[in-house]
């Protein structure tokens, strides 16, 4: 390296440049600062620092503005984030719609999977065209608006976090800021926000249900609209819904003595019954009558575990109902014949061990409800007698409320609810036949029953041949007993009454007069299917006492005292399974080969694998059907068990 002096300045020779690129030594030349004024390189130095200078400026000036933005910020504005999941999050959403907030975006997203509810972007004045998508803003463009004088920033974010089932989560957050000093602007906001949201879904009830895994400290809710379910359309004993509803009025109304008394303010209600009774529509009503969400708890969901449970029911806000379907989920399966009833509807309600949750999990959770006030806690099973008394102690549980089958009573009025308005054909020229109970006209015309075409899709074709008139109400109630009375009380549950009345919703005459028909196809079916569900279980049952026996036997040898009804000589081990060429059996001989009873030999002397020399019977892989081993068949099948337990509804 040359020395240099002041003065001078190390330059490469104009001519060795690409010399000294390559490293060629001796390229470098000394030479005088004056001198080099006018040389080709000066011009580069000079303006390498003049590009120096202003970048710095640029940046400090940038610098000091970020730090004054953040200042006046933190003292002249109040942000707050909205996650998705946490109700909070539709209460901004449709703020910010209402406030056309998205309408002066320009980036869109466009789905036709979100609803519109929730961003009411139209981009066209055709509200056809407009139902054809949605457009949802794109998360990162920040937008600007004026409420009540105050500017407010709000952008959305989209992020990807871990669930708590390990997968990926796709979550977005809207983080609003106003520009103001006064604290309570954002409070406002938020309130207005929460306001115009129950305005707007007052027609409905909002369901939140736990059925997706949170992340970090959030709680992921996915929100569902359902419209009010009509009090009067859930078919009960009289007294029991405004009974309910009015023990919940009273439970909200006394707030201040449950805050006097220590006591938590939270009311629980067990509905429980067969299903399709109407326990989750009772709910659902409920929570419409009285202005309610709904934040409902799969327990069979695989991740939901108690730390799960803890998470979501410190999410929920004040006058809300919790609700836990199945509430048998959380408890131990039971170790009875649990296969004996594969494929029947009741299968789905069955204890499973597929749920994380424990019984104490749940029982926090439930205590846990009382912590936030003005909580109603509904749960639901279809098999009450399984739950822990844990459970139902008053605190946790304070009202029962069982669900039966239908009565005939209940089915008639089910009826005339699904056909109030129908309409039934009067057929050709008998427009004005039916008098007003109707029935002489069907006596006279008993033809017109089959053929009837209801005009509840859409006027007849041909008015000529068709006249449809409204149904009289006597006449309504003349089918609707028509119907009920081709049943038994308590024999069918409501929704399969349902279902069968709305399969035949266009012919009302038809559905009462074939309901006696339909009656006994289902008595047929059901009794098919106790058939085969008693068969099943009479083999499963064979089958274990089958396998008890062999294994008592290999433990204490072939006279021990059996405490189960002793197969005869050779019934043991089963025969080998058609198919299972391994299957060892044992010859009697071989296994009773100790002597007899009453011989004087000490049978607990004899250790058992002395008195059991042979390898085990094979166990059968499948259960052996009673005609193997008829000794272990009861001489008659045990009668069917009932279908229901039959019972009155009531509190
Ligand atoms: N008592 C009833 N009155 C009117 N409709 C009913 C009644 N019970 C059941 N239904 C109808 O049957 C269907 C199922 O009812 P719902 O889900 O409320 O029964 P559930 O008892 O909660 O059943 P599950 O135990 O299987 O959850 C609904 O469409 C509902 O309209």
């Amino acid at each position: 390296m040359a020395n240099t002096s002041p003065g001078q300045l190390l330059v490469p020779q104009r001519r060795a440049l690409w010399d000294d690129i390559k490293g060629i030594p001796g390229s470098m030349q000394l030479v005088d600062i004056p001198r080099i004024r006018n040389t080709w390189i000066y011009g580069y130095i000079i303006d390498g620092i003049k590009y120096l200078a202003a970048g710095a400026a640029v940046d400090a000036i940038r610098r000091s503005f970020l730090w004054l933005y953040q200042r006046v910020k933190l003292r002249y504005s109040t942000s707050a984030e909205f996650v998705m999941g946490d109700p909070s999050y539709e209460w901004i959403v449709l703020f910010l719609t209402e406030n056309n907030v998205w309408q002066r975006t320009r980036d869109f997203r466009v789905t036709s999977k979100t609803s519109k509810l929730v961003y009411g972007v139209s981009v066209s004045a055709d509200p056809e065209i407009n139902g054809v998508a949605d457009y949802v803003p794109t998360y990162e463009a920040p937008q600007l608006f004026r409420w009540r004088g105050c500017w407010v920033e709000v952008q959305r974010f989209r992020a990807q976090v871990q669930g708590t089932n390990g997968q990926p989560q796709q979550a977005a957050a809207i983080f609003l800021t106003v520009f103001t000093r006064k604290l309570s602007v954002l409070s406002e906001l938020v309130e207005e926000a929460h306001r115009g949201y129950q305005r707007k879904i007052k027609p409905y009830v909002t369901i939140f249900l736990a059925d997706s895994p949170s992340y970090g400290g959030s709680f992921l809710w996915n929100v569902k609209r359902k419209p009010h379910r009509p009090i009067e359309s859930i078919i009960l004993p009289d007294g029991v819904l405004d009974d309910l509803i009015s023990d919940a009025k009273r439970f909200f109304a006394s707030e201040s003595w449950y805050h006097r008394a220590g006591i938590p303010h939270r009311r629980g209600y067990l509905l429980y019954g067969p299903p399709g009774t109407g326990k989750s529509s009772t709910i659902h009503a409920v929570a419409g009558v009285l202005n309610l969400e709904i934040h409902s708890f799969s327990l069979s969901s695989g991740f939901v575990d108690d730390g799960f449970l803890q998470r979501a029911v410190a999410t929920i806000p004040k006058r809300s109902i919790v609700l836990v379907e199945d509430i048998d989920c959380a408890l131990p399966a039971r170790d009875d014949d649990d296969e004996s009833d594969a494929g029947s509807p009741a299968r789905r309600h069955r204890p499973s061990r597929r749920t994380g949750a424990t019984l104490s999990g749940l029982l926090n959770m439930i205590d846990g409800i009382g912590s936030e006030e003005g909580k109603l806690f509904f749960a639901t099973t279809n098999y009450v007698d399984r739950l822990d008394p844990a459970l139902m102690r008053p605190g946790r549980i304070d009202r029962r409320i069982r669900y039966a089958l239908a009565t005939r009573a209940q089915a008639s009025r089910l009826y005339e609810r699904l056909f109030k308005d129908a309409e039934v054909d009067t057929g050709p020229g008998r427009r004005g036949t039916f008098d007003d109970d109707g029935l002489a006209a069907e006596a006279d015309a008993p033809d017109q029953i089959v053929s009837e075409p209801i005009g509840a899709v859409g006027p007849p074709s041909d008015p000529a041949v068709s006249t449809p008139t409204k149904i009289s109400d006597a006449r309504l109630a003349d089918l609707a007993q028509q119907f009920a009375a081709a049943m038994r009380d308590c024999e069918f549950s409501p929704a399969e009454l349902q279902g069968y009345l709305l399969s035949n919703r266009e012919r009302p005459v038809a559905a009462a007069a074939e309901m006696a028909a339909w009656v006994a196809r289902q008595r047929e079916a059901g009794e098919a299917k106790e058939a085969a569900r008693a068969e099943r279980k009479e083999r499963v049952r064979a089958a274990r006492a089958q396998m008890e026996a062999a294994r008592f036997q290999q433990q204490y040898g072939a006279y021990a005292p059996y405490p189960y009804p002793m197969p005869p000589m050779g019934a043991l081990p089963p025969p080998p399974l058609e198919g299972d060429a391994d299957a060892t059996t044992v010859p009697p001989s071989e296994v009773f080969s100790a002597p007899p009873p009453g011989s004087g030999a000490d049978v607990t002397a004899v250790p058992p694998s002395e008195a059991f020399s042979a390898p085990p019977p094979a166990v059968p892989e499948s259960p052996p059907s009673p005609a193997d081993s008829p000794a272990l068949v009861p001489a008659a099948s045990p009668p069917p068990l009932p279908k229901h337990v039959n019972g009155i509804n009531g509190i």
